[in-house]
């Protein structure tokens, strides 16, 4: 269905794993300000949730492309996805790993016709995910590489206070990007090789300049290994592998520091003048940006023809149903959306 031409196409919300807090994190922000975006997901589930946190909320279903409800406090428009079968907060269901999949399909269709401008994502169950069959991938960051028919995306999390200019080197203003993403720990080593550690680093400059205005950015890329390997003495990755890497991108004129030893790389003195750290793998940079910013920060999936935000956290399954999760960094990535939108 074509879009009305007097109406900017809206944001979209998909809302995650039904057992977890996506849903009802959206109706919390529904609750506090006018949407002027779409939820993508189970219309009953949503109308459910809000009841059980006594949330009083007007969905107004529309199908995709079609004219939004005029924005208004406790108003949520929906572009409904049904269910597969009945869901029960804070119990996960493989029976619906398929519908996850579903309203995230829903919201790349739309990206790429141009029905949304962007997709922001409350957090699926990587788990529920597997235990529904699908193997081939894991989370949102692979499942959109694979969906966009891209080789290679990076996943990167920033906080609030780095979202909108340069990172200053105060902990708290901090971007960290990937270069591999959802892992086992035993197979990280193998996976950094130098084609692909090359195309992420590009893609992070690139994506640096084009979404976050930094003109010349300067990425400080942390070793594999402790002591970035200790001059041979603890792991060869670096001397193999990344050394050869940045030296050639260095050729190019990219600023790159590193290999450092990642553990006084996250420090002020370090992080001074660095506008992204790129962590070898996922435990090495998130534990970090969580603690500088955790409920304060967005997910960003940079090489995409489109533009992708997500949560800083998971689906919480301890918190659904019980209206103590909080929104802030759904509001966050949200912004950010709008800002990329906005800027592109
Ligand atoms: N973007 C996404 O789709 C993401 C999905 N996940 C998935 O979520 C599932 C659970 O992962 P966990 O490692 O347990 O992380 P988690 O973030 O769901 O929970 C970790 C802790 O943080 C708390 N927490 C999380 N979000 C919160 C919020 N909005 N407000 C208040 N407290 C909050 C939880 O109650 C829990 O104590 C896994 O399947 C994981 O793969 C994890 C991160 C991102
Ligand atoms: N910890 C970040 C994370 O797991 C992001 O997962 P996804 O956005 O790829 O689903």
């Amino acid at each position: 269905m074509a879009r009305p031409q007097d109406q900017q196409a809206p944001l979209v919300i998909t809302t995650g794993e039904p057992a977890g807090i996506g849903p009802e994190l959206v109706l919390m922000l529904a609750a506090k300000q006018p949407s002027d975006w779409v939820a993508i997901g189970d219309p009953q589930l949503l109308n459910h949730r809000a009841r059980q946190l006594g949330l009083d909320i007007e969905l107004v279903c529309v199908a995709p492309g079609e004219r939004l409800p005029e924005p208004r406090i406790g108003r949520l428009a929906v572009w409904p996805v049904a269910l597969h079968v009945d869901c029960h907060p804070g119990r996960i269901d493989p029976a619906n790993g398929r519908y996850v999949l579903e309203l995230l399909d829903l919201a790349v269709a739309a990206c790429l016709d141009g029905r949304a401008s962007a997709m922001v994502t409350a957090p699926l169950h990587k788990g529920a995910i597997r235990e529904a069959g699908y193997n081939d991938f894991i989370g949102h960051t692979e499942y959109l590489r694979d969906t966009c028919a891209v080789e290679e995306v990076v996943m990167m999390l920033a906080t609030d206070s780095a979202l909108h200019g340069q990172a200053d080197g105060r902990q708290q203003a901090l971007r960290v990007a990937l270069a591999t993403t959802h892992l086992p720990l035993k197979d990280v080593a193998a996976a950094i090789e130098p084609h692909s550690l090359e195309r992420v680093l590009r893609i992070l400059a690139a994506d640096l300049q084009r979404w976050f205005g930094v003109e010349s950015p300067r990425i400080a890329v942390c070793g594999l290994n402790p002591h970035a390997g200790e001059g041979g003495h603890l792991g060869r990755e670096e001397i193999e592998i990344i050394i050869p890497v940045l030296e050639r991108l260095r050729g190019e004129g990219m600023r790159l520091d590193g290999p450092l030893p990642s553990d006084t790389l996250f420090t002020p003195r370090h992080l001074e003048g660095v506008d992204a750290v790129l962590a070898m793998y996922h435990d090495q940079g998130l534990p970090v940006l969580k603690y500088a910013g955790f409920g304060r920060a967005a997910n960003i999936t940079l090489g995409l023809p489109l533009i992708r935000t997500s949560v800083d956290h998971g689906t919480a399954l301890d918190l659904a149903g019980t209206g103590q999760a909080d929104p802030s960094s759904l509001g966050v990535a949200l912004a950010l959306a709008a800002d990329m939108v906005r800027s592109r």
